[in-house]
């Protein structure tokens, strides 16, 4: 069975299932107002009690300089003598860094629904991207959790980084990897006779 394709071929339906996870970009820029458009599209995404819970911070061009040391510095020294370089140069070829930050609310219950809500905003902003022809990939990283990385960032105390999305025109789409069916999955709990029975 062919686990990509299923009976609902809408476009919503494709766009979902065809957008890939792109780590490799070439090196156009992304124009700062398709950015912004498909941020204006991305927090179109479910929030519970309209919180609104997110921000972003964005870094291109030479900015990304300032980003990449940032990210070097939360290395070790023997990380940094390992990686540094391919590393710095990585991060300074992606087009865009797009920080997503939650703005953290100390209630437990809306803390869960507010980071809920930031995630769904990411996924909207991947799928809004693709169907432009950009790729992202959403990253979660050690250094979100740095004080001189935050700090650079200009990332606050009652924030949390979900997401470092780099983000870019793709070099190379990588294949995708089929998903366990829903059916597999699924546990249909019994219906039981209602009550006038
Ligand atoms: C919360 C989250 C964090 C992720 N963090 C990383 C990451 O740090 N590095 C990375 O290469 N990919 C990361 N990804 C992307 C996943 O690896 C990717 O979605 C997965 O391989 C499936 O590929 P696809 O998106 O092309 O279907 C992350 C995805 C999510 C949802």
């Amino acid at each position: 069975m062919n686990r990509l394709r299923a009976d609902s071929d809408t476009p919503v339906a494709d766009l979902i299932r065809e957008r890939r996870t792109v780590r490799l970009f070439k090196n156009d820029e992304v124009p700062r107002s398709l950015l912004l458009e498909l941020l204006n599209v991305a927090v179109w995404a479910p929030n519970h009690e309209f919180r609104e819970p997110w921000r972003f911070i964005l870094f291109q061009g030479e900015a990304r300089r300032t980003f990449a040391e940032a990210m070097i510095r939360t290395y070790s020294s023997e990380e940094r003598e390992k990686y540094g370089k391919n590393k710095k140069a990585y991060l300074e070829s992606v087009p865009a860094h797009l920080i997503v930050v939650l703005k953290e609310d100390p209630r437990p219950k809306a803390w869960e629904e507010d980071y809920a809500a930031v995630c769904s905003l990411i996924q909207n902003f991947q799928l809004a991207a693709w169907e432009r022809g950009l790729g992202v990939v959403w990253k979660t990283n050690h250094y979100g959790y740095d004080p001189k990385f935050r700090e650079t960032a200009g990332v606050g105390p009652g924030e949390k980084i979900v997401g470092v999305l780099h983000v870019g025109y793709p070099a190379v789409i990588p294949p995708a990897r089929p998903r366990t069916p829903a059916e597999e999955l699924l546990t249909v709990f019994p219906e039981r006779p209602s009550l006038e029975e």
